[in-house]
């Protein structure tokens, strides 16, 4: 038995004749951080959209709790435990922090579960422990709309996390945000590791660094380099690559 979570095998995807993803394996223990790098057009966005079941490979599969996904429709993909943050119910302007939360919870609880006091409890409870985990405890009571940029992407993840995912992909979560927001941003995510694993997509460096974690390089539909990110930087090949750039000038 595989112990991954998560294993795309020799994954190409074809849009028309272009191969945005060429036969690309990889793969995502359980409860580990990663990270996903490349250059524009390098297929991250490709790959997280395979993943979820919303783009299907023209050859290879991917396997989750070492069962096949590839091919199933995208709800039933995310009832096995997957979640890109943009599928996730929004947050509601209207409403308060907790109150955001709270529905977060009683949709994974099921409605009828609500009814019971027993319930309730756990409920109020499970919100206590988002509001703790996404720092936003002395924010509950604050309409959603009044939130600042990145309190509600915090607002965000945690109404994810109320559904458990065992894999959370992230595209961009710091997109937008101050240099504060970011490291504040990356001690979540940091969090989450252990109970969830965590795919993060981004292009800031300075974010990536303080996620601690490995990195994959993508270029051109493939895998191109893994390892920490210290070793990356100083990697010439990435450097051209990254950089779009010929090595000596990169240099
Ligand atoms: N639906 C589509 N139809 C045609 N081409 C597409 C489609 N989606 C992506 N592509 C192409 O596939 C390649 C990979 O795109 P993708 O968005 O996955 O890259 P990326 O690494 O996420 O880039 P970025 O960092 O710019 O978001 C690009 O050349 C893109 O133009």
């Amino acid at each position: 038995m595989s112990p991954e979570l998560l294993e795309v095998r020799g994954v190409t995807v074809s849009f028309g004749g272009f191969k945005a993803l060429q036969d690309l394996s990889l793969s995502v223990q359980p409860g580990s951080l990663r990270v996903l790098i490349g250059p524009n057009g390098a297929g991250k966005s490709t790959l997280l959209d395979t993943i979820i079941g919303k783009v299907r490979p023209a050859a290879g599969e991917v396997y989750f709790r070492g069962e096949k996904i590839s091919g199933l429709p995208e709800h039933l993909i995310a009832r096995r435990g997957i979640c890109r943050k943009f599928q996730a119910p929004g947050v509601l302007d209207g409403l308060s922090v907790r109150d955001n939360l709270r529905l977060a919870v009683r949709a994974d609880k099921g409605v009828l579960a609500s009814f019971s006091p027993r319930r309730r409890q756990e409920e109020e409870a499970r919100t206590d422990e988002l509001l703790a985990l996404t720092g936003l405890g002395e924010r509950q009571d604050v309409m959603a709309s009044e939130l600042a940029h990145g309190e509600k992407q915090w607002l965000e993840i945690g109404m994810v996390v109320a559904g458990r995912p065992a894999l959370l992909l992230l595209d961009e979560p710091t997109a937008g945000m101050t240099a504060q927001e970011t490291a504040q941003t990356a001690e979540l995510i940091r969090s989450l590791a252990g109970k969830h694993a965590v795919l993060v997509i981004d292009h800031d460096m300075q974010f990536v660094e303080l996620l601690a974690a490995p990195v994959t390089v993508l270029h051109q539909g493939q895998v191109f380099r893994e390892g920490d990110l210290d070793h990356l930087r100083n990697d010439p090949d990435v450097m051209e690559i990254y950089l779009g750039r010929p090595r000596e000038a990169a240099d």
